[in-house]
């Protein structure tokens, strides 16, 4: 009886196992049938891959593109849907709207934000409530308009926390909801606020938020008052082109209230968060808003030169929205099939243009994953081009600079008013939906591929790892790309130009054996499996030649010995012995094209002393004038 019921239960379960694969499988044939599509799995039917997609976020990314390229096909969020994490391509449909591609937000954010609401719309219409939204927190409003009132708030709302243990993510969400419902409707009783926010936190309280907007504009068409407030000039516009119909003002002003939330207030929490761990940019900020409140009686408010000599807050808000990345990326949809990339992304697909990826490129920010706010004191990295933080093209953020002066003024108030703590690790500052990227991973790992770019190298999960190949190479070097040879270990010199921190180079070849650092070593040269490891004439002549015996050993190369050296299987301790393998556009040879412009004229000019009589004295010379005169280089 019990083997009958094993037999029973296996056969179902190989039963239930058939299904899934015949239904995956079905999925796959189903897309593959269309020609043209980017790689991808799809998923299963239906649901597709969003259980993995919002379960793993970031790294479900970073393994899809690992095994199908930058730009891959997927279904997630109920749609088949191609995911960009190519920054060009990317860069291409933000500043390409209109042409084929329109915003491809999910029905359920349309719901909330209503059909008339500014991602609903294109075209004439989206040049008009935008141009609406502009004339009511774009940069030319912003500073007689919102400031004043803004100071105000955010100052009342900053009040009586000394002494007290208070959670800053509670906190910084309230701000940014009650400063901006102040800025909108100014003279209602607070208590409608409170009524208000619950409603706009359950996010499904649309209905009762519409009928509580349509009864506070009623009262304002009956009542002689002089409102002076957003709803009052979306009311009274000046602008015939702005005006607007009641439905449209009351998506307009659930757009600004839900737009700016959580972005507000996560940025402002972050910065508090990444404040704390890093005192120097604190005591720099601190420097900053002082200087300011020293020139102002006690509790003047901060004025527009004021605000624009933050230059170093600015900086904090630029870092802290990079490194948190409050926004992971925007959604478009297609109106037509289009061919991107040279695929074919039929028409009513959604594109999501994912952009969290180039927030770590080592190549715009340099040791991407420190706190680094000195480096937006450059002003050209605000507008570079890959810089996505507020979007780009015509739907670039409208309340980018409103955003930013909320937060600033949030900071000068916060900083020059309190000191304070984390108490208790992660219980107070909680990061559901912002991942802190820093110090989670003991290793990260910079893979450069040498061979075919389209060949895909899996790596496994756990890792936290960036991975180039010969296309980034020609992206990132542009003309220059010549300078790092192909198929030979010479890939590793874009690891140098990789400004991040690097302790250990490794440049593994194929199935050879793998060079093994677990002794304290400078450099560590690994075997190969198959094949001998000579020179170039001597393999002309045994071109058949292999190695069949192979031999777990490590041998030490005793002091003063020369030895012939590969750069393939090869590893090092960068700060031992970097320089010297800077490799050129030839395999083994002892110079980096970055050295070349002044190594060459550097070494026709050495002369070495009389004492080196021998190869190794000489080396040793060398070496030293080359680590004192061209060391900076590297
Ligand atoms: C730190 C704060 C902010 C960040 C990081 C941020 C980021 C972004 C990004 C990335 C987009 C592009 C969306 C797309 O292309 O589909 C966007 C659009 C938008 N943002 Fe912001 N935003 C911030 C603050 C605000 C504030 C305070 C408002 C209030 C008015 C706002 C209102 C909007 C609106 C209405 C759009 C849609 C624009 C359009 O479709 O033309 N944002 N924002």
């Amino acid at each position: 009886m019990a083997v009958l019921l094993v037999v029973m239960v296996a056969c179902l379960l190989a039963f239930w196992l058939c299904i899934c694969f015949a239904m995956l499988k079905w999925n796959e044939i189903r897309y593959s049938r269309r020609k043209g599509l980017p790689p991808g799995t799809m998923g299963w039917p239906v649901l597709g891959q969003t259980t993995e997609f919002l379960k793993h976020g970031p790294s479900f990314m970073k393994k899809q593109r690992a095994k199908y390229g930058s730009v891959f096909k997927t279904h997630i969020l109920g749609c088949p849907t191609v995911i960009s994490m190519d920054p060009e391509l990317n860069r291409y449909i933000l500043m390409n709207e209109g042409k084929g591609l329109v915003p491809g937000y999910p029905q359920s954010m349309l719901d909330i934000l209503g059909k008339c609401n500014i991602a609903a719309v294109h075209g004439a219409a989206h040049k008009r409530i935008r141009g609406s939204l502009l004339s009511l927190v774009g940069p030319l409003v912003i500073k007689d308009e919102c400031l004043p009132k803004i100071d105000k708030f955010t100052r009342f709302f900053l009040q009586n926390w000394h002494g007290k243990t208070i959670d800053i993510q509670e906190k910084t969400n309230e701000m940014a909801l009650w400063v901006s419902f102040k800025q909108i409707v100014e003279d209602e009783p607070t208590a409608l606020y409170e009524i208000f926010k619950p409603e706009f936190d359950k996010l499904l309280g649309r209905k009762r938020i519409v009928q509580m907007l349509k009864q506070i504009m009623e009262q304002r068409r009956a009542s002689p008052m002089p409102y002076d407030d957003m709803l009052c000039r979306l009311l009274r516009s000046k602008d015939s082109k702005y005006i607007l119909s009641d439905e449209e003002i009351i998506d307009q002003i659930i757009t600004i209230l839900y737009s700016g939330y959580e972005t507000v207030s996560t940025t402002s929490m972050m910065a508090v968060k990444y404040l704390h761990d890093h005192p120097k940019a604190l005591e720099e900020l601190r420097e900053e808003h002082f200087a300011i409140r020293e020139k102002k009686k006690p509790g003047e408010a901060i004025d527009w030169n004021d605000y624009k000599s933050m230059s170093f807050t600015r900086a904090v808000i630029f870092e802290t929205s990079r490194l948190a990345t409050v926004v992971n990326g925007v959604l478009r949809k297609t109106t037509e099939d289009m061919v991107l990339n040279g695929f074919t992304i039929p028409k009513g697909w959604r594109i999501y243009v994912y952009t969290r990826e180039i927030n770590y490129d080592p190549f715009l920010y340099p040791e991407p994953l420190a706190f680094n706010p000195w480096r937006w004191l450059d002003k050209n990295l605000e507008s570079h081009s890959y810089c996505f933080i507020f979007g780009g093209g015509s739907r670039l953020c409208p309340g980018k600079e409103l955003g930013i002066l909320q937060i600033s003024i949030f900071l000068h108030y916060f900083i020059t008013s309190y000191r304070w703590e984390e108490v208790g690790r992660n219980e107070i500052l909680q990061f559901p939906r912002v991942e802190a990227p820093n110090g989670l991973h003991q290793y990260h790992l910079i893979i450069v591929q040498d061979d075919d770019p389209s060949r895909k190298i899996e790596v496994s999960d756990g890792f936290d790892y960036e991975l180039y190949n010969r296309n980034d190479i020609n992206r990132i070097l542009g003309p220059e790309a010549a300078c790092i040879s192909f198929k030979d270990s010479a890939c590793r010199c874009l690891d140098y130009l990789i400004p991040r921190k690097k302790k250990y180079i490794f440049t593994i070849v194929g199935e050879g054996g793998q060079p093994d650092l677990c002794v304290p070593t400078s450099v560590s040269h690994g075997l190969w499996l198959n094949i001998h490891d000579y020179d170039a004439p001597t393999q002309l002549v045994k071109p058949l030649e292999r190695n069949t015996r192979y031999v777990d050993a490590i041998m030490t190369v005793p002091k003063g010995t020369l030895f012939p050296m590969c750069g393939m299987n090869l590893a090092f301790v960068r700060e031992l012995i970097g320089p010297a393998m800077n490799f050129g556009q030839y395999d083994n040879m002892w110079a980096g094209w970055c050295m070349k412009e002044k190594a060459i004229p550097f070494f026709q000019s050495m002369v070495l002393p009389k004492v080196c009589n021998n190869v190794e004295k000489c080396y040793l010379a060398a070496a030293g004038e080359v680590k004192s005169k061209l060391g900076e280089l590297v």
